[in-house]
């Protein structure tokens, strides 16, 4: 049997799509699984490329059926399960090998294992990949962190199997150790964030216009063909015009309003939180979804409280809109936390380059990641997605409608925590002397905390204790 280019330890959802991809694109790969039953399946189920394809049942034999220096690629849950894997592979290593983590991961994790592993001579690649099955399978956007050696030795293989925009590959060296396991992790802060706001337009469509599942489904069908293009509208679409084959209702009737997370949505935000900013569309994002999980309380709630029904009077032209300003406030607060981020661990990250890979394979890619690249391209004031030229005309023509949504939905008692949210920022950043410098007087006359006087530098007290 011939030696593999590169080996797969995980063959869940994504490991074995990206086996599959990668041996379609003529590469040798080495696969193996912890539970040993999944390899026989998924060469089973692999046809024609299982030519391709080398199942190895133990870690052993999975190791030593690689060409050197290895390359081992990790396709399995964050935490734990890998700080465990990398301890068990380690032992059948040799120096100038290279570990990826494909999975989400925590970037303070990634930093912690690249460093570990660089005193071993050992490379360690975090690479967040996105698009989900669909993309594993047949070309994903994939972000990578690790050394400019490790990219060297990847990238050849990685271009071959990433999603094409403009027949660019969707794939980038990021910057060291955890930056692109860092990228990931806001690229899915600003999904929740679009995820949760597609959502509250629907819920105005449904709860306050009245529109069953089917008509707003040929509404998102019209926005996917225009500026809101998008794969997580076209879902929408699809998943709005479904029905459930057992009781022949919409398939969106039948699906518990309980969302589920699994955590990098939530590392956004403490991360954003812990960098001086503040991501609050994605806040609301992972909140909302926190108060989901509340099913029985939130029924209790409509019983005592009473729940919002109908009410509203807004046109599908003010909710596209509104869509539109507050997914472009999501992604301008998306990369505000990965500037920040990049200044903290000077990872010089180009924002550009960040924008170009996500216009196609992943969850968030969109019409509007194209606008984004070419302001990032052109360098806009301050840094500020939102200053850039375009991107602020565009917001002068949406954010009417947004402001129109958000006061129709506050005023008939509609939740709209991510649309709003998106709005108060705006709202905030547009005014040059704002109201801090309340809480500055507030904290001097209970803790002597000072405060700067307009215009001059230092620390000053108030005359309240005069
Ligand atoms: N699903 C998606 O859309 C995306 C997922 N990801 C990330 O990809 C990774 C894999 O996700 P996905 O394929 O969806 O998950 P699955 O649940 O489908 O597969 C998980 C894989 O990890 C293995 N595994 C689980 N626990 C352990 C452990 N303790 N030690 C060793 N192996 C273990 C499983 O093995 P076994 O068969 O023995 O249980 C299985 O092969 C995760 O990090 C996820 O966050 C990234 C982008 C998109
Ligand atoms: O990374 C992804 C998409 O980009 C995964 O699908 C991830 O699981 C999504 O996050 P969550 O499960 O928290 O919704």
């Amino acid at each position: 049997m011939t030696t593999a280019q590169i080996g797969i330890y995980g063959l869940g959802t994504m490991g074995s799509a990206l086996a599959l991809n990668l041996a379609e694109q003529g590469i040798d790969v080495a696969v193996t699984n912890r539970e040993p039953e999944r390899i026989a399946q998924f060469m089973e189920d692999s046809g024609d490329l299982s030519a391709h394809l080398r199942p190895h049942e133990t870690l052993a034999d999975f190791v030593a059926g690689l060409q050197v220096p290895r390359v081992v690629l990790f396709m399995i849950p964050s935490g734990q399960p890998m700080d465990e894997m990398i301890e068990w592979i380690v032992p059948l290593l040799d120096r100038g090998d290279t570990i990826i983590d494909a999975g989400n991961a925590d970037f303070h994790d990634t930093r912690r294992r690249a460093a570990a592993l660089a005193e071993q001579e050992l490379h360690f690649v975090g690479m967040g990949m996105s698009g989900g099955e669909q993309g594993a399978r047949h070309g994903p956007s994939m972000m990578v962190g690790g050394s400019d050696h490790s990219w060297r030795q990847l990238s050849p293989i990685l271009r071959r199997i990433a999603a094409r925009f403009n027949d660019q590959p969707c794939v980038a060296h990021l910057g060291r150790d955890g930056a692109g396991h860092f990228v990931k992790t806001v690229h899915n802060g600003i999904e929740y964030a679009d995820m949760q706001m597609i959502s509250e337009v629907y819920g105005l469509m449904r709860n306050g216009l009245g529109r069953p599942p089917h008509e707003i489904g040929d509404v998102f069908d019209g926005w996917n063909d225009g500026p809101l293009a998008s794969y997580l509208i076209e879902i929408t679409a699809r998943i709005l015009h479904s029905i459930d084959p057992e009781t022949g209702h919409p398939m969106l009737d039948v699906i518990k309003d309980s969302a589920g997370q699994k955590g990098t949505g939530r590392w956004t935000v403490i991360e954003a939180l812990r960098l001086g900013q503040s991501a609050s569309t994605i806040e609301a994002a992972v909140g909302a979804r926190s108060w989901s999980s509340e099913k029985d309380t939130r029924q209790i709630a409509e019983e005592t409280l009473g729940g919002a029904r109908l009410g509203l009077d807004l046109s599908v032209q003010s909710l596209a809109d509104a869509l539109m300003a507050a997914r472009i406030l999501a992604h301008a607060q998306g990369f505000r936390v990965l500037t920040a981020a990049s200044r903290e661990h000077d990872w010089q990250l180009d924002l550009a380059r960040i924008a170009e890979i996500w216009r196609a394979g992943c969850i968030i890619r969109s019409a509007l990641l194209d606008d984004v690249a070419a302001a990032f391209h052109a360098g806009p004031r301050a840094g500020e997605l939102i200053l850039a030229p375009a991107v602020a005309e565009r917001l002068a023509l949406c954010v009417p409608a947004l402001r129109e949504v958000v006061s129709a939905a506050v005023h008939s008692g509609h939740a709209v925590p991510a649309l709003s949210a998106a709005l108060a920022w705006y709202d905030t950043m547009r005014q040059g002397y704002g109201t801090a410098n309340v809480i500055q007087a507030q904290r001097d006359v209970f803790g002597r905390h000072g405060f700067e006087r307009l215009g001059q530098g230092g620390e000053f007290h108030g005359p309240w204790w005069d």
